[in-house]
């Protein structure tokens, strides 16, 4: 069901659990300047959404708002039935959003077995304890989470010694190993080769199954490979909204955004 019937059925709001997310009415003013203005869209389960949209117009505060990096001044953020505004960033990623930002934020000096097994929720303190061992349930699920990102034959090598692709991989890797049912990329792609896009995409096409996607991106033809439906922002608010095809040929998208 997509939103709009969702708000005819039900009337004044659309507190639909078929969503995966359901944001209404999302407003965060910074000193006056609203940033995000009265927002409302709708995620559905396995959906790879991009937003899109020129410098400032709000995307990367969406995702501060959907994970509690930054409050809402109005409006709520229901994700599987439960409101996200109200919940501590902690809370918001124990409830299974995960999200990654745009420069990596890889251990370094770890290797990309441990980066992995590190980000396995509650390994962090068991790592530290005197006689740990890595139970072969450990070892199947890092192994599992570096086939999909393309590094199974690096797991020894350490964080600083990948390229920069690579690296970008980890990192979904790190939080695709936590399982969340919502998985949000803040340009994902920038500063890697047509080649490791392309993987990228086929990437992010798997993993929808059974969890949704929300992208940040610029890159047209990125866009067009990965996204189920595609939301415009500008100031703040939704520009235009739907398929690629859609969006491409809306005049007041070409007019603030794909002309340029
Ligand atoms: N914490 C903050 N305090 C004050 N203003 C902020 C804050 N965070 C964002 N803004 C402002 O809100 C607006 C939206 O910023 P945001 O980073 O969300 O845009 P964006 O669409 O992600 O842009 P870009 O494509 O350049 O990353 C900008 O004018 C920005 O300066």
């Amino acid at each position: 069901m997509n939103a709009a019937a969702a708000t005819t059925i039900v009337g004044v709001s659309a507190t639909n659990n078929d969503f995966l997310l359901a944001v209404e009415g999302l407003t965060v003013s910074f000193d006056g300047f609203k940033a995000v203005d009265d927002l409302s869209f709708y995620v559905d389960r396995d959906e790879i959404r991009v937003i899109i949209g020129p410098n400032g117009a709000g995307k990367t505060t969406v995702l501060d708002l959907i994970c509690g990096k930054t409050r809402a001044t109005a409006g709520s953020i229901r994700f599987e039935g439960r409101e996200l505004t109200k919940m501590s960033e902690h809370e918001i990623v124990r409830a299974g959003v995960g999200r990654k930002f745009q420069t990596p934020s890889i251990y370094e000096d770890l290797t990309v077995f441990e980066n992995l097994e590190l980000s396995i929720p509650g390994t962090r303190h068991v790592f530290k304890a005197l006689g740990f061992r890595r139970d072969r349930a450990v070892v199947e699920r890092v192994t599992r989470i570096a086939e999909e990102i393309f590094l199974a034959d690096q797991l020894t090598r350490r964080g600083d010694e990948l390229a920069h692709g690579q690296k970008q991989w980890l990192e979904i890797g790190m939080l695709l190993i936590q399982d969340p049912a919502l998985l949000m990329l803040d340009e994902p792609v920038a500063g890697m080769s047509v080649a490791e896009r392309t993987k990228t995409a086929d990437l992010l096409n798997r993993i929808t199954r059974g969890r949704s996607v929300i992208v940040i991106e610029h890159d047209m033809n990125f866009v067009k490979d990965i996204a189920h439906k595609v939301t415009v922002l500008h100031q703040g608010r939704i520009l235009s909204e739907g398929d690629i095809d859609k969006v491409q040929s809306d005049p007041k998208v070409i007019e603030v955004y794909l002309g340029h």
